[in-house]
């Protein structure tokens, strides 16, 4: 990490449907090029969260502040200043490499010529130059899931958010995403990830764990692992995660 530079600050930020309440009161903040691994069970409010950061859902109430803006007022302005992948929604499988790359590229307000230069050296990062004409939905999962990331961070966003950015990889191509992400957070790109993998949650350098909607621990891998007398992640999560009411 470079400096201290916040650029998601979050005051008893809550949001409730009805009588309950998905997210509750979460304070924290993430700092510039920081990978900061968001964890928590099924259901513990983690995708809530997140959307109220990336400017899609009102908060109920708290504060927030992503890259300078506020999500209840500038959700505009926030959408251009990040980018956002998920396992769920990533790219048209019925495009090409080379077409989604222009497509989302174009949204993200790229001009033609920056497109030309930047969709090159993705093709070259990634070694998937002599796949830039095949259609994505032909390409292994792991594949998909690095271009989309790829994809993401076209337009050098401040922050890129990644939900389960890695769901249902094989390890060996999750080792190579995850270099992917360490290059971005080189770069200044602040990196805001929910996983559900322990080994994961190691590679951030501050990871939060949420429980029934409350972040219940908050520090770097090691801070944590030494608070509660563990010796993983995996130990960790345990500990705070089993007494959660919510999930399967
Ligand atoms: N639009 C909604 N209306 C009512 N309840 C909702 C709504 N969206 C989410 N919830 C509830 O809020 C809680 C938190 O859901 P959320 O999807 O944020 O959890 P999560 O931590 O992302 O879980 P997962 O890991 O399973 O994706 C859940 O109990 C969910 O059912």
């Amino acid at each position: 990490m470079k400096n201290k530079e916040p650029v998601i600050l979050t005051e008893k930020l809550t949001k409730r449907f009805d009588s309950f309440t998905a997210v509750d009161e979460i304070s924290f903040d993430v700092y510039r090029g920081e990978i900061f691994g968001f964890l928590g069970a099924n259901g513990a409010g983690k995708t809530t969260a997140m959307r109220m950061l990336c400017g899609l859902s009102v908060p109920s109430s708290g504060r927030a502040a992503v890259a300078g803006l506020n999500v209840y007022k500038q959700t505009e302005q926030i959408k251009r200043n990040i980018g956002y992948m998920s396992q769920k929604f990533s790219l048209y499988e019925d495009l090409t490499v080379l077409e989604n790359i222009r497509f989302f590229g174009g949204i993200y307000g790229l001009t033609d010529q920056q497109l030309k230069s930047k969709s090159g050296k993705l093709l070259h990062q990634l070694e998937i130059e002599s796949e830039a004409k095949k259609l994505v939905g032909n390409l292994p999962l792991g594949w998909k899931q690095k271009l989309a990331f790829s994809i993401a961070i076209l337009h050098e966003p401040k922050i890129v958010f990644l939900d389960e950015p890695t769901g249902g990889v094989d390890p060996v191509t999750r080792r190579q995403f995850w270099t992917l992400i360490y290059e971005a957070a080189s770069r200044g790109i602040t990196v805001f990830v929910t996983t559900h993998y322990m080994d994961e949650a190691e590679y951030c350098n501050r990871v939060s764990i949420m429980v029934d909607g409350q972040i219940k621990a908050l520090g770097t891998p090691r801070e944590l692992k030494a608070q509660l007398n563990e010796t993983s992640m995996d130990g960790v999560f345990y500990q705070l995660a089993r007494v959660a009411k919510r999930g399967e």
